[in-house]
């Protein structure tokens, strides 16, 4: 796709925050620090457009990104970054799931994971969790910049398998340092949302 028009159009912490418009909407879902920021940033062609940092839990709200009038990026916080209090982990917690079980807009969920890493335990329940409301997740083993383009195969295999992958959610390898894997995740991305 080509992005004629960007721009961050909501923050929300509730529901009553969340666009009043009927676009699709794709949800972006991974550990803190995992690369959600940027991939948006990529995708866009943007380079500050959603804030990323070298320390996790930069993302604390819920930021609706409008793509050519057509669809929404959504830049979720991650999970799994052990500093934060219960308190707020439970906040956040309750304003994912909010949005995550009871959004109709939403039709797909890109979950980010490392390709160096095999999936965390967070990796697994959201994943499964989103499996079990039904939602179409399109995987995406990112940092690939960081490990040689031979071993990405056999990454992409164990991150499946760790996960219980069902076979009809595709999963691809992407790099925001390069730029790799981009015109593959359009493509997926356009499929799935029908736009
Ligand atoms: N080498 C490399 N570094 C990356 C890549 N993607 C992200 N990073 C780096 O990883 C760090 C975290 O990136 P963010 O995009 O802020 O991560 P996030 O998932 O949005 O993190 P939270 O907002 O805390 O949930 C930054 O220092 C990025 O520059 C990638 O594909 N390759
Ligand atoms: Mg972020």
């Amino acid at each position: 796709m080509k992005v004629v028009k960007a721009d961050l159009e909501h923050v929300a912490v509730k529901p009553e925050q969340y666009p009043t418009t009927l676009l699709p909407e794709l949800a972006l879902a991974g550990r803190s620090n995992v690369g959600k920021s940027s991939f948006i940033n990529k995708m866009l062609n943007r380079k500050g457009l959603a804030r990323t940092s070298g320390q996790p839990g930069k993302t604390q709200t819920l930021n609706f990104y409008e793509i050519n009038e057509k669809l929404y990026f959504v830049d979720v916080p991650g999970y799994g970054y052990a500093k934060v209090s219960k308190s707020e982990r439970a906040a956040w917690g309750r304003m994912i799931e909010e949005y995550l079980a009871e959004r109709e807009q939403l039709k797909a969920v890109l979950q980010l994971v490392d390709i160096r890493h095999n999936p965390s335990e967070d990796d697994k329940l959201m994943y499964n969790w989103m499996k079990h409301f039904e939602i179409p997740v399109i995987l995406v083993a990112t940092k690939a910049d960081k490990i040689p383009k031979g071993k990405w195969q056999k990454s992409l295999a164990q991150i499946s398998k760790a996960l219980d992958k069902d076979p009809l959610d595709p999963i691809l390898t992407f790099s925001s340092e390069t730029g790799h894997g981009k015109e593959e995740a359009w493509k997926t991305i356009t499929k799935q949302l029908k736009v």
